[in-house]
């Protein structure tokens, strides 16, 4: 399968600091991606090198085939974005003119979809961008991201700021757009639980660097949750310690671990150490993200 994003050992640095290091980080074309991580990870950077709003310091880097750093306008062409940030100036602007002005960059724009765009989030055309709360630029911006159907979306925290309803209007939205174009889609988010009906695909950075990626059904596939029964004072036993990636052992409780791997692999180990496993069973998209987020960086 085609990627429509591929980068190799991007790197970037501000100063002596760096927000990514050697990042290989890769969207095969049609998937919906969650990218997660922990604050300052580096997944705003990421988006923003995609199409060229920010330079990378190394690396090779390809959207849609093209290299942004040479093809900045011509990607831009081809992915809606929703940035972090709602603050776009322009605050002149009445909302009907904003889009206006943006559907001249664009010449797959799709009026009559921008117009129910903005009737599904409650945008109204004549208030002045300069009048408009967090939460109604917000819906501005998705407005702006898919009216000119692209072949690529990049949202970056496109629900922050939402009131519950718009949320999941958003969301509703996202999934049937993403379903009826076909487009690829990059979902930065803290808020796993939100995209979890809608990514196929899972990429996870911590610290700038690339910790997991691949098809969530992959990912949940590899974690268990393992509610034992053990003898009191025990211990995962030293050849697991590579796939335990939490361990709860709360007094007079049996102990639980999450473990990465196959489990018939993990099983015999557990027996051998003199515990059995009562229940095992699968994590959700968000505890598998809370855990691979927890797990000890592996040397
Ligand atoms: N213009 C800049 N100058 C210096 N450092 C920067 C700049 N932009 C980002 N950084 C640093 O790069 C790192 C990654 O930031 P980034 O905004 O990409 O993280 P993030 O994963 O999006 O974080 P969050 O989830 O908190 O929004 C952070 O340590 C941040 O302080």
């Amino acid at each position: 399968m085609d990627s429509a994003i591929e980068t190799s050992a991007l790197t970037k640095r501000y100063g002596h600091d760096r927000a990514l290091t050697d990042v290989d980080f890769s969207v095969p074309e049609g998937a919906v991606c969650l990218l997660a991580g922990t604050n300052g990870a580096g997944k705003t950077t990421l988006l923003r090198i995609l199409i060229n709003l920010e330079r990378r310091t190394t690396g090779a880097c390809e959207v849609l085939g093209l290299d942004p750093a040479c093809n900045g306008a011509a990607v831009r062409a081809q992915v809606g974005f929703v940035s972090e940030t709602t603050d776009w100036g322009y605050g002149w602007l009445r909302v009907g003119e904003m889009l206006a002005h943006v559907a001249s960059y664009y010449p797959s724009w799709d009026p009559q979809y921008a117009l129910e765009l903005a009737q599904i989030l409650a945008v109204r055309m004549d208030r002045r961008m300069k009048a408009l709360s967090k939460g109604q630029r917000r819906c501005v911006q998705i407005v702006t991201a898919l009216a000119h159907r692209p072949q690529l979306l990049l949202l970056d925290e496109p629900t922050d700021g939402l009131d519950p309803l718009v949320r999941d209007r958003t969301l509703r939205l996202f999934t049937e757009h993403t379903a009826d174009t076909g487009c690829t889609a990059v979902v930065s988010t803290h808020l796993v639980s939100e995209v979890a009906q809608l990514a196929d695909h899972v990429a996870i950075l911590r610290s700038g660097a690339m910790l997991h990626q691949g098809p969530v059904e992959r990912m949940l596939g590899e974690l268990h949750r393992l509610e034992l029964d053990a003898p009191s004072g025990w211990s995962a036993p030293s050849e697991l310690q590579t796939a335990v990636l939490r361990q709860d052992h709360a007094i007079g409780r049996s102990p639980t671990l999450l473990v990465t791997g196959q489990l018939a692999s993990i099983q015999p180990l557990i027996t051998k150490s003199g515990a059995a496993i009562r229940h095992a069973g699968r994590l959700d998209l968000s505890e598998a993200v809370v855990a691979r987020l927890q797990s000890e960086p592996k040397s």
